[in-house]
C-alpha cells in the first residue's frame, strides 16, 4: 500500500507521539510528560507519513526566535521529533519529510532552520551544519579551592521550591537570550520543562533542588541542581548534579559555583552543558580538573541564504561574493554578494566572480560563529577562488561570544 504524507490532525496526537516514542526505543512518557509534550507541539507545524490507518513517521517544528551574532532574535524552525518505524526505515521518509519541510520554512519566511540531532551523520545531507558545542564539566572539588571574587560575600543565597521560583529564575535567563548566539527566546511552556523532574529520570540523584542568588534583595542569578549520595569506604564522595547555573554578573556566578563546590557530603560536581568560553575554567587556580567533554549541540541551516546572512552582523567590515551549492534547496544555489561589519549586512545576487565556494552546510556551520571558514577550509569543505578572501571572510565571521544552546528540544 502507498503510504501518505500529511499533517498531523489533533485527534492523532496520541498515536503520532506513540510512534516517536517506539522509534527512540523510550518508555512511555509518564501522564505529566505526555501532557507537557502535547501542549508544547505545534500541530499547525507536525506531521507525518501513515501507512493506511497507522502512522509510521513523524516530524514537526517549534517556531523559535534564535539570538544571531549581533543579537538580533531571528525567527527559526526548531526541528523536532523526527523519527520513522522500523519497519519502515531506509525507504526515503526522512528525506521526503525533510524536502517538505523545509519548503514549509521557506513559506513562512523564516530564515533558518536548526535542530539537535540523535545521531550527526544524519543531517548534513539535507544542508544542516554543526554550528555550536556544548561543553559538559566534571570537576574534583575535593582538591580546588572554591570560585572566589571580591563582592562573593555580598551575595545571599536562598534554597527555594524550583517551579515556585520559576518566574524570577527566568527573568534573570531572559537578560542572557540576546547576550549569546545559539540561545533561543523563551516561549510559553519551556519554562517548566527546565524544571520538570520525574523520579524515573533522576538516576539515583534526589530531587531537583533551586538556590537563588540575591543582591540588594534583586534576584541576579541561579542554580538548579540534585545530590547523588555515594558512600565509599574512606567516607561520603557524593557527587552535585548541576543542570543550569547562570548569572550575568561575575560575582554572583562565582558565588553560585562556591556554594556548588561546597555542598557537604560531596567530592565532584558535573554540569551538563555550559559554553566553551565559559568562566568557571578560569575562577578556579587547577583547570585541569574542570574536565570537558566536548560535543556538538545546535545545527543550523540556511533557508533562505540571503535573509539568513542579512540577519546578523559580522565582527569585521566583510565584503564576499559566495558560490552557494545548495543540491536540496536549490533556490539557494549560485552567486551571493554580502557585504556588512558591525552595525548590519546586506546580501544579494550577483553575476561578479566567485571569491569563496562552499555548500550551504558551511554556511550553517560558520553562521554563528562557533566554527571558522578557515577551519572548514582546512577539511576542503570551503575552497578559497581569490587569495586573501578567506582570512577575511573567516575573522568577520567570528563571534566574540560563543554560541551555545543550553537545552534541547
Ligand atoms: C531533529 C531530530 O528529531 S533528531 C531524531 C532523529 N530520529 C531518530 O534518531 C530516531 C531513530 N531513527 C529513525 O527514526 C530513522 O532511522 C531516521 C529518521 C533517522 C531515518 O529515517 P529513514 O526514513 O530510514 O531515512 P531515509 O530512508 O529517508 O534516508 C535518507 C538518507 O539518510 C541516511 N540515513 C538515515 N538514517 C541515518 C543514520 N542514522 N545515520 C546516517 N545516515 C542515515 C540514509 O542512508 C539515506 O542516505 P542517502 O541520502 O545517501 O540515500
Amino acid at each position: 500500500m502507498a503510504t501518505e504524507l500529511r499533517m498531523l490532525r489533533d485527534v492523532e496526537w496520541d498515536a503520532w507521539s506513540d510512534t516517536l516514542n517506539r522509534a527512540f526505543g523510550e518508555p512511555p512518557p509518564s501522564p505529566e510528560q505526555r501532557a507537557l509534550r502535547r501542549e508544547l507541539t505545534e500541530t499547525g507545524r507536525s506531521f507525518g507519513v501513515w501507512d493506511g490507518a497507522d502512522c509510521v513517521a513523524t516530524a514537526g517544528a517549534f517556531s523559535f526566535g534564535l539570538t544571531v551574532p549581533g543579537g538580533a532574535e531571528v525567527p527559526v524552525a526548531g526541528v523536532t521529533m523526527v523519527s520513522v518505524q522500523p519497519t519502515h526505515r531506509r525507504r526515503g521518509l526522512l528525506r521526503a519529510m525533510m524536502r517538505h519541510q523545509l519548503a514549509d520554512v521557506r513559506e513562512r519566511g523564516e530564515p533558518l532552520a536548526v535542530l539537535t540531532a540523535s545521531e550527526p551523520a544524519i543531517y548534513g545531507r539535507f544542508g544542516y551544519g554543526a554550528a555550536a558545542l556544548d561543553m559538559q564539566l566534571t570537576v574534583d572539588t575535593l582538591r580546588l579551592a572554591a570560585p572566589e571574587l571580591p563582592g562573593t560575600d555580598e551575595v545571599r543565597l536562598r534554597l527555594v521550591d524550583p517551579a515556585a521560583a520559576l518566574a524570577e529564575c527566568e527573568r534573570v535567563y531572559a537578560r542572557l537570550v540576546p547576550a549569546r548566539p545559539g540561545m533561543l527566546a523563551r516561549r510559553p511552556g519551556w519554562d517548566r520543562l527546565a524544571v520538570l523532574d520525574l523520579p524515573g529520570e533522576r538516576a539515583g540523584a534526589g530531587e531537583l533542588q533551586c538556590v537563588l542568588a540575591e543582591v540588594d534583595g534583586e534576584v541576579r542569578g541561579y542554580a538548579r541542581y540534585a545530590v547523588k549520595v555515594v558512600w565509599e569506604d574512606a567516607g561520603p564522595a557524593g557527587v552535585v548534579r548541576v543542570r543550569h547555573v547562570e548569572a550575568p554578573d561575575p560575582v554572583v556566578y562565582a558565588a553560585l559555583w562556591r556554594f556548588l563546590f561546597g555542598i557537604d557530603l560531596t567530592s565532584s560536581v558535573t554540569v551538563r552543558t555550559r559554553p566553551v568560553d565559559d568562566a568557571l575554567p578560569h575562577l578556579v587556580g587547577d583547570m585541569r580538573r574542570c574536565v570537558p567533554v566536548l560535543r556538538e549541540s545546535l545545527f543550523v541551516r540556511p533557508v533562505e541564504v540571503g535573509a539568513a546572512l542579512a540577519a546578523r552582523t559580522y565582527r569585521t567590515p566583510v565584503d564576499v561574493v559566495l558560490e552557494v551549492a545548495d543540491p536540496f534547496c536549490p533556490w539557494n544555489e549560485g552567486r551571493w554578494r554580502l557585504t556588512g561589519d558591525a552595525t548590519g549586512a546586506v546580501c544579494a545576487r550577483t553575476t561578479d566572480p566567485a571569491e569563496l565556494a562552499l555548500s550551504v552546510r558551511e554556511l550553517g556551520s560558520a553562521y554563528l560563529g562557533g566554527f571558522t571558514l578557515r577551519s572548514l577550509a582546512a577539511a576542503s569543505a570551503v575552497r578559497e577562488l581569490r587569495p586573501g578572501a578567506l582570512a577575511a571572510a573567516s575573522v568577520a565571521f567570528g563571534s566574540d561570544v560563543a554560541p551555545w544552546l543550553p537545552h534541547g528540544f
